[in-house]
């Protein structure tokens, strides 16, 4: 579907019929950022300047905040649009929203007049948004390849998937009903790109608002954001989104306005939903898919029973990396151990899976194992393997994805198919998980030794493991090896 544009340029007029204010600010082009928002005078506030009724830099009236309220009220205007929303949409705010951009692209990309479909203020301004969006979803699949062994390998992989399969159900509910059949799919039909673009466009540019919630605001949308920010945006009395500076800045005119994206997304986190990183705001943590164990005969079962994906999550706080795997619990106990598996048939009918360990129904608890099992077992030494079970399997998921890493191809800046801003987001990613994973993996090398060697003083231990000698043997083994490494 060709996506009709408009030059920034025609944004105030826009601005003026939409009663979109803008106080000595204005939308123009920015190095490297795309469009961003300067001051068009110098500005100073005191501390105490910053209040919702202070001075206001850009004030966006409420009927034009983009979110689930927002299509409700659109569906109830429009009897077309209600039918295609009652076939496609009900699953979820930003799928309805998705729907929503959708049907005002097809519009706005139509030269005559269509049957269905009613234009508003959102089909001319989408006009305004950039044609692309460094996203990794709408990557070239030469640029996604430099994503190889960083977390979002597997994530971005995930969601084109999901966006797909999003797609053919809009598809195939849309193309029963005979209106929306002609304005969506015949004569210019939607691609899978578009569907991609509309989810990268509403990913990076929806935003928390205080009262309304997840909302897309145009015109508060072109603001980039910046670790330092000099500005931020509220709600006022009458429920209008606004734009203010923060207490005691200074801008000078022509300097950037900006705001915060958030400062505990991870690298990765913020090259997924907005297609940079900016590693001043990052938070330093990655999160991995976990495995249940391929010769595990229950990891069916416990999958269904953690009712999660299992996860391993590495972040560094105050200089120390730490790390959290709720399924790994589940993966290191088995039946020899007490875990069991129960189908519950209830009154109505249903059948519940339940987990029982070592008798205590623990179905409801099964993401807090580490909590729950010193609980249920104060003398026994159990916790303590079990922990350090877990912290082997972690090491592994860890070293595995490492060496995924190290040995996919390094980002090269000069080859033609890959785009430069893509090459320097790979590069940046791919260093900041390194040097996390590097960080975790010794600490739990440290971790596991420590264990292990507390593990061994304990005569307890060794006779609960039955494995006095072997275990003898292992420690010399490994003060002759010297193979810190090797603590499995
Ligand atoms: C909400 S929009 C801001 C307006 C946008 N620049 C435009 O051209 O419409 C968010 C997008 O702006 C860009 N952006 C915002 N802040 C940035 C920054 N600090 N560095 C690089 N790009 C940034 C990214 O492309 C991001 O997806």
């Amino acid at each position: 579907m060709p996506w009709p544009t408009l030059p920034i340029e025609d944004l105030p007029a826009w601005a003026r019929l939409n009663d979109v204010q803008f106080v000595d600010v204005k939308v123009t082009n920015t190095a490297g950022k795309g469009y961003g928002v300067v001051c068009d005078k110098d500005l100073n506030t005191t501390p105490d300047d910053a209040t919702p009724d202070g001075p206001i830099l850009l004030t966006i009236p409420h009927d034009l905040v983009l979110n689930g309220a927002a299509i409700d009220g659109y569906a109830k205007e429009d009897k077309h649009f209600k039918q295609l929303l009652d076939a496609v949409g009900h699953r979820s705010a930003r799928a309805d929203v998705l729907l929503f951009l959708l049907v005002q692209t097809a519009l706005a990309s139509r030269s005559s007049h269509s049957s269905v479909g009613v234009s508003n203020p959102w089909t001319e301004y989408l006009q305004f948004l950039p044609a692309a969006v460094l996203v990794p979803t709408l990557w070239h699949d030469d640029e996604r390849l430099l994503l190889r062994g960083t977390s979002l390998e597997v994530a971005v992989d995930a969601k084109i998937s999901a966006l797909d399969a999003e797609f053919g159900l809009v598809r195939d509910k849309s193309s029963d009903i005979l209106c929306w059949n002609e304005l969506l799919w015949e004569s210019q039909p939607i691609h899978f790109v578009d569907w991609i673009r509309l989810d990268a466009l509403y990913r990076s540019r929806c935003l928390e608002l205080p009262r309304s919630g997840e909302s897309m605001v145009p015109c508060l949308d072109m603001i980039n954001h910046s670790a330092s920010p000099s500005a931020y945006y509220e709600e006022n009395s009458k429920d209008e989104v606004v734009l203010l500076p923060r207490p005691g800045v200074s801008i000078p005119q022509g300097a950037e306005i900006t705001i915060s994206y958030g400062d505990t997304k991870s690298a990765a986190e913020m090259l997924f939903s907005y297609g940079f990183i900016d590693p001043q705001s990052t938070a330093d943590s990655l999160v991995l898919p976990l495995r249940p164990f391929a010769d595990d005969p229950l990891a069916k079962a416990k999958l269904v029973a953690f009712g999660q994906v299992p996860k391993v999550h590495v972040a560094r706080q105050n200089g120390t990396v730490r790390w959290r795997c709720e399924f790994a619990y589940l993966m290191c106990i088995n039946q020899e151990d007490g875990l069991n598996f129960h189908i519950l048939e209830q009154i109505s009918g249903t059948r519940d899976p339940c987990v029982f360990w070592q008798g205590e129904d623990i179905t409801d608890r099964t993401s807090d194992l580490e909590t729950l099992i010193p609980t249920l077992i104060q003398t026994h030494p159990f916790p303590d393997i079990l922990k350090l079970r877990v912290a082997t399997v972690v090491y592994d998921r860890l070293e595995e994805q490492l060496d995924r890493l190290r040995s996919s191809p390094a980002p090269s800046a000069d080859s033609p198919s890959q785009r430069e801003e893509c090459v320097k987001s790979a590069l940046l990613l791919r260093h900041i998980e390194t040097n996390l994973l590097e960080e975790a993996m010794e600490a739990l090398v440290e971790e596991c030794l420590m264990q292990r060697t507390s593990l061994m003083e304990s005569k307890n231990v060794v006779a609960y493991l039955g494995l006095m000698e072997p275990a003898k043997s292992d420690l010399v083994d490994e003060e002759a090896s010297n193979e810190t490494e090797d603590f499995s």
